[in-house]
């Protein structure tokens, strides 16, 4: 329970009707889940204007409203507070309620198109073995210390992180590693968050249908950077064409990490097999079991951010040596025959070409590459035809999917991936709708020592279509086939 002028400390306020000595006993921004006491935060989303909802909340049992636009008739007894932007409101209001969680351990975001639930994950398992309390909030899932909580989004909403934030605080947790999606630095889901470090991975073609111009998601992403505080720390892959301009602006302590350039933290690949990779980082060496090059990146940012936390140099060698792969992220068994199954969240083109060039690199004869694969419905449509394009060179046969069509047209994403394909990759290429189907036949089409890789849906465990999701789970699916071949 708060006091209603306590909550809005530090909120951008435009006029305040009614008292605001009142306790509140929660905060809401969806109508549906408003109760006796709470304060409604009215937000303008894509599809509905919170702001058609005030009414019902106050129904429901709202006595206070935050919004942008003051409804016409006001309610008696209610306290109306109008504010320049609601998302922003919430985000801070969110912190006030929890009695700000995020300065009280140190947290740190992991930013950029690909590689930020790898590098969360190995961060919250590396402090665990170090004997800290860690938390982490990912794609995959929320853990604050071992308890764990499902996961919605990458970046959850402002109200609920500060939320995961408290409870990690009362569980006694010292370090936090988030990931930070663009949608929720534009949401403003992270807005005034005390973080302690920031991370940036890479920057390639996504989400293009949210953000519109790769210079707006570059921009998105460079804010975050912005906001950072003189006290946290900026750590950048300046390997990245985009990883220098990320620190152009920030007020954070400025770091690197890179493979080919110069740069505070440097890591070489000495050896790249399917059993791991060996590094060398900053003059010594350490044999890892994640598998490709991009994780070089990911173990190396992992090493900069411990380091920046002041952990021993040889203490983090040591826990990265022991690191494995992050469920659904390169993921692979050998079955009986001799068949490599991976399973890969690769679901943008630039992972998609970093997964089969790795397995590429590290194949050892003239085995087939054999690839599953689709493209999510209601998202980026531009990446598909570079997806169908990228599938079909660097594979020997390739079984266009279904994704995660939510409410889009299955067959009709199939058709604009195959848009990309050249003309010389046709007849590598057929499509089956259905991905038990699509997956099955990949394991017929497979001989020993061959290679099939199941892109796009990595850890997740069901399959969307129109709003129904169902059980199905790649690694699961691919497990229990050739297990079938097997017996
Ligand atoms: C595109 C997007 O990000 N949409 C998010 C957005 O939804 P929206 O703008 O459509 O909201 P809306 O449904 O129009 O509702 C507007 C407001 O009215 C309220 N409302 C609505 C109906 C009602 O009856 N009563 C009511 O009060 C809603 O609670 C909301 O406050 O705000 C919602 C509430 O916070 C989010 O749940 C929702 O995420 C959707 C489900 C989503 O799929 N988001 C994905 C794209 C996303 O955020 N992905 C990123 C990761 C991407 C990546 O890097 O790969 C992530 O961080 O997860
Ligand atoms: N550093 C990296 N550079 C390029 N590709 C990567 C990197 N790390 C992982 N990948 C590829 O991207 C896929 C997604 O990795 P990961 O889940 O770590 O990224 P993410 O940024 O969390 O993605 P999302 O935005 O969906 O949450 C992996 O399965 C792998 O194919
Ligand atoms: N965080 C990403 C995940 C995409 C995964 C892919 N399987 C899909 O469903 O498009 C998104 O929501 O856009
Ligand atoms: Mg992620």
């Amino acid at each position: 329970m708060k006091l209603i002028k306590d909550i809005l400390y530090k909120v951008t306020i435009t006029a305040i009707h009614g008292a605001t000595n009142k306790n509140v006993v929660s905060i809401d921004f969806d109508s549906r889940k408003v109760q006796q006491g709470s304060l409604f935060v009215a937000q303008k989303g894509l599809v509905f204007d919170g702001h058609k909802f005030i009414g019902q909340a106050i129904e429901s049992g709202a006595i206070a409203i935050v919004c942008q636009q003051l409804p016409t008739t006001l309610v008696e007894g209610v306290t109306y507070v109008e504010v320049e932007d609601s998302d922003s409101a919430l985000a801070v209001i969110a912190s006030n309620f929890y009695e700000n969680p995020s300065a009280k351990l140190k947290l740190i975001g992991i930013t950029g198109t690909n590689g930020k639930t790898t590098i969360a994950t190995l961060l919250y398992k590396l402090f665990q073995k170090a004997g800290f309390k860690a938390g982490l909030l990912s794609t995959v899932k929320i853990l604050i210390d071992q308890k764990e909580h499902q996961a919605t989004h990458t970046t959850p909403n402002s109200l609920l992180i500060n939320n995961y934030l408290n409870e990690m605080v009362n569980a006694g947790v010292e370090y936090c590693f988030m990931e930070v999606s663009s949608h929720g630095i534009h949401q403003k889901r992270t807005k005034g968050l005390h973080f302690e470090g920031g991370v940036f991975t890479n920057l390639t073609h996504d989400h293009l249908d949210y953000h519109k111009t790769f210079k707006e998601y570059r921009d998105v992403k460079k804010s975050f950077f912005d906001s950072l505080p003189k006290s946290a720390f900026a750590l950048v892959n300046s390997d990245d064409k985009n990883g220098l301009l990320m620190l152009q602006n920030t007020n954070a302590e400025k770091y690197t990490y890179a493979l080919k350039t110069m740069a505070d933290f440097k890591a070489k690949i000495l050896e790249n097999q399917f059993t791991g990779l060996l590094l060398n980082i900053d003059g010594d060496e350490v044999w890892t079991r994640l598998i490709g090059s991009f994780n070089a990146y990911n173990l190396l940012a992992v090493y900069g951010v411990a380091k920046l936390l002041k952990l021993h140099k040889t203490e983090v060698l040591t826990y990265l040596s022991e690191l494995e792969s992050v469920t659904g992220r390169f993921q692979y068994f050998i079955s009986k025959e001799g068949i490599t199954a991976v399973v890969d969240y690769a679901h943008t083109p630039d992972a998609l070409k970093n997964v089969l060039e790795t397995i590429n690199d590290i194949r050892t004869g003239n085995e087939q590459v054999i690839t599953v694969v689709g493209c999510g419905g209601d998202r980026d449509k531009a990446k598909r035809p570079i997806m169908g394009r990228l599938a079909s060179q660097l594979s020997t046969q390739v079984i266009f999917t279904s994704d995660n069509p939510r409410t889009e047209n299955p067959q009709i994403i199939i058709n604009e991936i195959e848009t990309g394909v050249e003309p010389q990759n046709y007849k590598k290429t057929i499509s089956i709708l259905d991905r038990e189907q699509a997956i099955k036949t990949a394991t017929k089409l497979a001989k020993s020592g061959d290679i099939i890789l199941i892109a796009g849906k990595g850890h997740e465990t069901y399959q969307e279509i129109n709003g129904v999701r169902s059980h199905f789970d790649d690694f699961e699916k691919i497990s229990q086939i050739l297990n079938a071949i097997e017996s």
